[in-house]
């Protein structure tokens, strides 16, 4: 079987940390994956060995059976990154922005379809042709979502996408993954947000310096039950 995401025995040293100590993991089509941890426990160093940005001191990391650090461009294709703050072009509106990023993954969209991807993002009407500089950070999240709904990726990383957020924005970036992973979207998410991780992970993973030290299927906890496994982890 072939995973969307898989991490064998992957560790990441930095100049004088070890950030990274051995991760096995295999995620597949239309889970959500909650990644928690404290800061600095090495969810970030994680997303971005998935990603390229890093390249693995020993083991490697996978992403739709392609070796990341072998294949750096190739994966681009499959993958889609939310960070806290999504990087879009300030100067350009949110309608520009998908249709230039949806044009360099290959896709070639009329207006209309573009339209249609930014209001199943959940932005609102009047602000798609609003320059991205005079969005709220909810917004240019949503744009992020619509990228990688336009660009049919296989995989969504997402590093504390919603901080920041408030609730309300926050439940519906949950509703547009839960979509997403219905669709078969694998989702890889940290965050810090507990009661977010239960809500719309499929499977919750606590990480403590380095190390995956658990690994639970959301269904079987209830959220304060997951709080206190994760705060007896961190004592
Ligand atoms: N470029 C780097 N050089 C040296 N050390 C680094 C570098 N990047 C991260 N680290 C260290 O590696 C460890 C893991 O960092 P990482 O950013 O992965 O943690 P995190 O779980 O994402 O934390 P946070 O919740 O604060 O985002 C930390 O001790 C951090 O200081």
């Amino acid at each position: 079987m072939t995973y969307l995401l898989e991490a064998k025995d992957l560790r990441k040293q930095y100049a004088d940390k070890l950030a990274l100590r051995g991760l096995n993991l295999q995620i597949e089509a239309g889970e959500v994956f909650c990644l928690l941890g404290q800061n600095g426990a090495g969810k970030s160093t994680t997303i971005n060995l998935f990603l390229g940005f890093i390249e693995p001191t020993a083991g490697a990391a996978y992403l739709n059976g392609l070796e990341v650090a072998a294949n750096s461009l190739k994966i681009k294709q499959y993958l889609a990154y939310i960070p806290e703050n999504v990087m879009l072009y300030p100067h350009l509106t949110g309608l520009e922005n998908l249709a230039l990023f949806s044009s360099l993954a290959g896709f070639s969209y009329k207006e209309s379809e573009l339209l249609a991807y930014l209001d199943q993002a959940g932005l609102p009407a009047e602000a798609v042709r609003r320059r991205v500089g005079t969005y709220s950070k909810g917004m240019r999240q949503k744009v992020g979502i619509a990228i990688a709904v336009a660009k049919h990726a296989k995989v969504l990383l997402l590093d504390e996408p919603t901080s920041g957020l408030d609730p309300k924005a926050s439940n519906e970036f949950s509703e547009l993954l839960r979509q997403l992973s219905q669709q078969g979207t694998a989702v890889f998410m940290a965050t810090h947000d507990i009661f977010r991780a239960k809500e719309v992970g499929t499977r919750v993973g606590i990480m403590r310096e380095g190390e995956l030290v658990d690994v639970r299927p959301t269904a079987a906890l209830n959220a304060n039950e997951l709080e206190q496994l994760y705060l007896t982890y961190m004592q």
